[in-house]
């Protein structure tokens, strides 16, 4: 669709809206963080960050999830900034986070969120201030972020509250186009330029820096572009997938925290870095096998059939055999080994083993998905499973307690719409 900039309408009567997907890394977590590649795809679960004008010279963050509504004067936010220069927005013009230049930051958002804040709420607000004041100064503005996605489960929540709220912010202070409105009821999304998506990339990077400590900077890459790509050291390859994957999303409902998690496996490596860079080098091995055999066409993607993909393995699966292909075979076979090496960096957890071991005893194969230690597991699904077996696989999950879905994946990223308010 043709981008037109929603003219006509000064921004002070407008209401932005941004969205940006979560993502399943299908191989490769924590170990790109140390510089190996990782497998990651877009996941058709929205973050949304409206903005809208704010009333009073003041400004407004409503953040439903976490339970967090606070509303601050301008010339409040203006008294923690200390260093004027933070207080001069340049919304092209990416820059860092440095607790160092934010000195009162800090004990600020501590104090406005109280003692019953939820965990994560200082970091999502803190994110939020360090954005908003450098893409947009101090407007007075109402900002609202709501999500699909569950928060802190592996889904790249985190990244998508990033990427949702610096295209809206850069949408709302005019950087990127926003769509001509068509006087219908419903809303149009418009996908953001690729030079614009580069911008709210490495803004949302900044953001997920003050929530994780240490991102490698893929989950950011993918809500933002989307579709299925490789990433390595920055560099970011989409993979035209020849293989069309279906999986099971299963939520163990255990809580976790990226950052921990990174850190954790960070603090193993100082301690034995011999042991663990061979794991993140097989790692590595893994995730690049994984995209030889995405880019290999199969039966399924109706490319032309090659020698070895036919159906080699029928095994039962309850009382239905499973049909897979060689690929799928091979597929899940790298999915059994990364799982493995991500239990010996510390980052599994007995819920996600639990969930491995019902689904294996259907012949699926399943891993960790994210950080770990809980959050989501994903299970790969033979393309000629029927409905009826993944029913009977979920059935059982569920019974334990976890929560699962058919994921979609490989769509959309980062996409923005407007709306004139009278
Ligand atoms: N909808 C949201 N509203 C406000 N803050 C959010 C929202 N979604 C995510 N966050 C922020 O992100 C944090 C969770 O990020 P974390 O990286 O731990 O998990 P994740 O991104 O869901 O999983 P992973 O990084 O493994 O993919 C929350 O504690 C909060 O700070
Ligand atoms: C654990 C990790 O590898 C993925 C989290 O989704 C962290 C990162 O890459 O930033
Ligand atoms: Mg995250």
């Amino acid at each position: 669709m043709a981008m037109a900039m929603a003219m006509g309408a000064p921004r002070e009567q407008l209401r932005v809206d941004a969205r940006a997907p979560g993502k399943v890394i299908l191989s490769g977590e924590h170990a790109v963080v140390h510089g190996t590649s990782a497998v990651a795809a877009a996941l058709g679960l929205y973050t949304t960050a409206t903005i809208r004008p704010g009333v009073d010279d003041g400004c407004v963050l409503d953040l439903p999830q976490l339970g967090v509504n606070l509303k601050w004067p301008l010339k409040v936010i203006e008294e923690i900034v200390t260093q004027g220069h933070l207080l001069d927005p340049k919304p092209a013009h990416v820059a860092s986070y440095a607790e160092s230049e934010w000195p009162q930051l800090g004990a600020f958002v501590e104090q406005q969120l109280g003692l019953h804040a939820v965990k994560g709420a200082d970091a999502a607000v803190t994110a939020f201030l360090f954005l908003y004041t450098s893409i947009l100064g101090l407007q007075p503005v109402t900002v609202r972020v709501t999500s699909e996605l569950p928060v802190g489960a592996g889904l790249g929540s985190s990244a998508a509250y990033c990427v949702a709220l610096s295209a809206g912010l850069l949408a709302y202070c005019g950087e990127i186009d926003l769509p001509q409105e068509n006087g219908a009821d419903r809303k149009t999304w418009i996908d953001v330029n690729e030079k614009k998506i580069d911008l709210v990339n490495r803004w949302a990077f900044e953001g997920e820096r003050i929530i994780h400590g240490r991102p490698s900077g893929i989950d950011n890459t993918v809500s933002s572009f989307g579709y299925v790509v490789k990433f390595k050291q920055g560099q970011i390859t989409r993979l035209h997938t020849q293989l069309p994957l279906r999986m099971l999303l299963t939520n163990t409902q255990v809580g976790r925290n990226t950052k921990a998690l990174v850190a954790g496996v960070g603090e193993r490596a100082l301690r034995h870095p011999a042991a663990m860079g061979a794991i993140f080098k097989a790692i590595d091995e893994i995730a690049e096998e994984v995209v030889t055999i995405l880019l290999t066409p199969s039966e399924n993607s109706g490319g032309e059939k090659k020698k070895g993909e036919e159906i080699v393995s029928t095994e039962e699966c309850g009382p239905h055999p499973v049909f897979k292909t060689e690929q799928e075979v091979r597929l899940q076979e790298l999915v059994e080994m990364n799982q493995g090496l991500l239990q010996g960096i510390g980052v599994s957890h007995l819920s996600i083993e639990s969930i491995c071991q019902i689904t294996a005893s259907y012949r699926l194969q399943s891993k960790l998905t994210g950080a770990g230690g809980g959050g989501c597991v994903l299970t790969l699904l033979p393309h000629k499973l029927s409905s009826t077996s993944v029913e009977l696989v979920k059935v059982d999950l569920e019974a334990k307690g976890f929560s699962c879905f058919e994921a979609v994946i490989g769509g959309n990223g980062v996409q923005v719409s407007c709306q004139t308010l009278s």
